[in-house]
C-alpha cells in the first residue's frame, strides 16, 4: 500500500493484524531494570519539569513543538537511549526521535480522546512503564450530519492493551484519520473490542485493576529552528 512508512524487517511480527494500518505492539520491549531505572530517572526530574494538566501531568523533554520549528533542546542520556532504539527500527522513516512527553496517570485518570496533529512525524512510539492501560480508538465526527448525533460510544472503534514495558508503534491511518484517548477508570475489563490481547498475553473476560502508569511517547518533530536564526546571524 502507498501510503504505508517503511519499518525494519524485525518489526513486521509484531504488526497488530486486526486493527487498521499500522500498529506494532512489542511485548517486553525493556527489561524490568529497565523499567525500574526510567521511573527513577522521572521522578528525580527536578519538580519544575513538571506541568499538571485535569486528570495527568506531565514532563516534555526535547523542546516545545511549534508551527515555526522547535527551539531544540538536549534530551538527557537516559532517554536518548531510548530515541535511538527506536529509530534505529525504521519507526520514523529513518529520522531520529527528537521528543518525548512522559505523562504519569494515577488509578482512574486518563486523557481526552484527540489526534497528536502535524508538528510531528505521523508516528507516535510509546513506551509504557509500571501499570497497564487501554487505549481507545475513535472515528473523527463526520461532516455528513445525516447519520444522526455521534456520541463517543457510536464513534468507538477499538482498543490495544498496553502492557508495562511494552512499545507501541502507531502510524498511517491509526494515526493520521483516528483520535485515541484513555477512559478515567481504575479497571479494564477485557473485551473482544481489545484486538491485541493474544500477543499482550491476556484473555477476554479478565478485569485487571489499573496502578499509576507512566508512558513515555517518543516522536520526531520535522521542523527545528536553525540556532543560527535565533542568534540573528547570516
Ligand atoms: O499515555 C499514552 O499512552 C497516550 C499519551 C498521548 O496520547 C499523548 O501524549 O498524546
Ligand atoms: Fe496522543
Amino acid at each position: 500500500v502507498a501510503d504505508v512508512c517503511e519499518v525494519h524487517h524485525e518489526l513486521r511480527q509484531f504488526v497488530v493484524k486486526e486493527a487498521p494500518p499500522t500498529v506494532f505492539y512489542i511485548p517486553d520491549f525493556i527489561s524490568e531494570e529497565e523499567e525500574a531505572y526510567l521511573l527513577q530517572q522521572v521522578y528525580q526530574s527536578p519538580r519544575t519539569k513538571w506541568t499538571q494538566l485535569s486528570g495527568r501531568r506531565l514532563q516534555n523533554w526535547g523542546g516545545l513543538p511549534h508551527p515555526k520549528g522547535m527551539l531544540a533542546e538536549k534530551i538527557p542520556d537516559w532517554l536518548e537511549k531510548y530515541c535511538e532504539r527506536i529509530s534505529s527500527l525504521g519507526a520514523f522513516s529513518g529520522k531520529t526521535a527528537n521528543h518525548v512527553l512522559v505523562n504519569e496517570y494515577k488509578q482512574g485518570e486518563g486523557i481526552m480522546p484527540h489526534e497528536d496533529g502535524p508538528l510531528y512525524h505521523p508516528t507516535v512510539t510509546t513506551i509504557s512503564l509500571g501499570s497497564h492501560t487501554l487505549l481507545d480508538f475513535y472515528r473523527p465526527i463526520s461532516s455528513q450530519g445525516a447519520a444522526g448525533p455521534q456520541t463517543e460510544e457510536s464513534r468507538y472503534l477499538l482498543s490495544l492493551l498496553l502492557k508495562p514495558r511494552s512499545l507501541l508503534i502507531l502510524q498511517d491511518e491509526m494515526y493520521q484519520h483516528l483520535l485515541h484517548g484513555i477512559q478515567p477508570c481504575s479497571q479494564d475489563t477485557l473485551t473482544d473490542r481489545v484486538v491485541n490481547l493474544s500477543s499482550a498475553g491476556a484473555l477476554p473476560g479478565e478485569t485487571l485493576p489499573r496502578g499509576t502508569r507512566v508512558s513515555l511517547t517518543i516522536r520526531h518533530v520535522p521542523k527545528v529552528m536553525k540556532a543560527k536564526l535565533i542568534l540573528g546571524r547570516k
